[in-house]
C-alpha cells in the first residue's frame, strides 16, 4: 500500500487500511441515496484520525464498511476498494488461510518496502469472504458504538460478553495460559475459536463441544476471568471482579462503555473504528472516555478511526482529521494544520461554528442553508449553494481532492482552480 501516493496519506506514517473511491448508494422509493460518493482516504498505522461532518454526511456509514456492517439491502456498494493490511502477529492460529503472505517478502521479511514488515498481502474488506470478515472483526478491526446499551447484549453478563470475544480470537492465548501443548494447544484452539463463533453463547456450552479441554473446565474458567478482569482493569473500571458478574443494566452508561472499550481493546485489534463513541453520555464522562480511548490508542499504538461531530475533542485527541460533506471529502489533514489554516469553506464554516471564550464544547453548530438532497445530488461542489465563496465553476465541476502541502488536501477551486476550459466533470455514478 506505501507504494500507491494519494492525496490523502499520512506523510510521516504507513497506512494500514486505505479506503479508495468508496460509494454506498441506498435505495429509497425517490431513488438511490449517493449516501457515500466517491469517498478517499487513508489510516495510517498507529494514527488516530477523526473523522468529521454534520449529521447525516455519510461518517457511521463509511464506518460501517469497513466491517461489512452495512445492510445490503437497502444498501449497495457501488463501488471503490478498502484496502486493509493486516498487522504482523507472533500468534496467528485464529488467522484465516486467506490473510495471504506478502508476495514480496513470503511474509519474512520485517523491513519488506511493500509489506512495511506486516508479512501480509493486502485485503480489500469489500471482497473478502464472510469467513474472513468474522476472523477480521475484533480480532483485527473493533468497533466501539455511540450506545452501548443497545450493544451490549442485555441477557448476558458482560464476564459472558467479553467471554466471546477472547474465546472466539485468543483461544490459543487462553490455553497457553494453562499450559496448553499439542491437541491441547493449537487444534483445541482452532475448536474453541469456531465453537465459540457458532455458538454465541455461554462459556459451558462453548467448551463442551471440544473434547481435549473438557477435563480442564475449571483452570480455562480461571484464565478466562483473569484475562477478562485485566481487560476492564486496563478501563480503569473499579472492582472488576464485580462487574464481570453484573448484567448491563446494573452498570452507569460511561461504565458501558469502558465494558465496550475493553470488550474492542481484548484482541488487541489493529484498527479500532469508533462511532461517536461518547454521544449517549454526560458531558461530564465524555472526556474522561475519550481520554481513556486516547491514552490507551498511545499505549498499544492502535490506530483508531475515531467518527465525530465533536470538533473539540477531535482538535484535543486525534493526529489527522478527514472531513466529509454531503458523502464526499472536502478536506483532509493534519490536525495542527486544518484547524490552524482550513482551505475549504466547508471546514472554515465548521470551525467557526465552534463556541468561543468561556465554552469548553465544540459540538458543530450551524452554516446557513441544508445539506442537499442526496437522491439527486447537484453536479459540481455539493458545497456550492452554501458556500460564500461560489464560482460559476463550482456549480459545473466537480472539485476533486489535491494536495495543498504533505499535511493537507483540499477539494475546492479556492485552493485549485480548475484547468482552463474544463468540461463538466462529474465522476459516473452507477445506477442502483
Ligand atoms: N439503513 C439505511 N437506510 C436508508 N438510508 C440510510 C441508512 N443508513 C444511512 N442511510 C443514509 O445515509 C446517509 C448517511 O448516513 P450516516 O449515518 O453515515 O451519516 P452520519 O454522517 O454518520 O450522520 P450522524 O452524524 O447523524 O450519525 C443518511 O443521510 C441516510 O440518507
Amino acid at each position: 500500500m506505501t507504494s500507491i501516493e494519494t492525496p490523502t496519506e499520512n506523510p510521516t506514517r504507513p497506512a494500514i487500511a486505505r479506503v479508495q473511491g468508496l460509494k454506498v448508494h441506498f435505495a429509497s422509493k425517490k431513488g438511490p441515496v449517493h449516501a457515500v460518493d466517491g469517498v478517499d482516504f487513508d489510516i495510517a498505522d498507529g494514527e488516530m484520525l477523526g473523522l468529521v461532518g454534520e449529521t447525516g454526511c455519510g461518517k457511521s456509514v463509511t464506518g460501517r464498511a469497513f466491517l461489512g456492517l452495512i445492510p445490503q439491502p437497502p444498501a449497495r456498494i457501488a463501488g471503490g476498494r478498502i484496502l486493509f493490511r493486516p498487522r504482523r502477529r507472533e500468534d496467528t492460529s485464529e488467522d484465516t488461510p486467506e490473510f495471504r503472505p506478502c508476495p514480496t517478502c513470503k511474509g519474512a521479511d520485517i523491513v519488506c518496502a511493500t509489506c512495511n514488515g506486516s508479512g501480509y498481502d493486502t485485503l480489500d474488506l469489500l471482497a473478502v469472504k464472510p469467513r474472513t470478515m468474522r476472523a477480521i472483526r475484533g480480532r483485527r478491526i473493533a468497533m466501539i458504538f455511540q450506545d452501548p446499551g443497545k450493544a451490549l447484549n442485555p441477557i448476558l453478563t458482560i464476564g459472558d460478553q467479553l467471554a466471546e470475544v477472547f474465546l472466539q480470537h485468543a483461544s490459543a492465548d487462553l490455553l497457553a495460559d494453562i499450559g496448553g501443548t499439542g491437541d491441547m494447544g493449537g487444534l483445541a484452539a482452532g475448536a474453541v475459536g469456531r465453537a465459540a463463533r457458532q455458538e454465541s453463547g455461554r462459556l459451558d456450552g462453548i467448551l463442551s463441544r471440544v473434547p481435549p479441554v473438557r477435563g480442564h473446565l475449571r483452570r480455562l474458567r480461571a484464565a478466562l476471568e483473569d484475562r477478562i478482569a485485566a481487560a476492564l482493569a486496563e478501563t480503569q473500571i473499579s472492582n472488576p471482579r464485580r462487574v464481570i458478574r453484573s448484567y448491563p443494566h446494573e452498570l452507569s452508561g460511561g461504565m458501558r462503555q469502558r465494558v465496550m472499550i475493553a470488550q474492542a481493546l481484548a484482541c488487541d485489534p489493529d484498527l479500532i473504528i469508533a462511532d461517536e463513541p461518547t454521544t449517549a453520555l454526560d458531558v461530564t464522562i465524555q472526556a474522561k472516555i475519550m481520554e481513556l480511548i486516547k491514552m490507551l490508542q498511545e499505549k498499544r499504538k492502535t490506530s483508531v478511526l475515531y467518527i465525530s461531530h465533536d470538533l473539540s475533542l477531535v482538535r484535543r485527541t486525534c493526529d489527522r482529521v478527514v472531513v466529509m460533506y454531503a458523502g464526499r471529502v472536502a478536506e483532509v489533514g493534519g490536525v495542527r494544520e486544518v484547524f490552524a489554516a482550513p482551505r475549504h469553506p466547508y471546514t472554515r464554516g465548521l470551525l467557526d461554528a465552534i463556541p468561543r471564550s468561556g465554552e469548553t464544547r465544540g459540538v458543530l453548530a450551524s452554516i446557513p442553508g441544508t445539506v442537499p438532497e442526496l437522491v439527486s445530488p447537484p453536479p459540481g461542489c455539493r458545497f456550492a449553494d452554501r458556500c460564500v465563496h461560489v464560482m460559476p465553476e463550482c456549480t459545473r465541476v466537480n472539485p476533486t481532492l489535491q494536495p495543498l502541502t504533505p499535511d493537507q488536501s483540499v477539494s475546492c477551486f479556492l485552493a485549485h482552480p480548475p484547468a482552463p476550459g474544463a468540461a463538466h466533470k462529474e465522476p459516473e455514478l452507477q445506477e442502483t
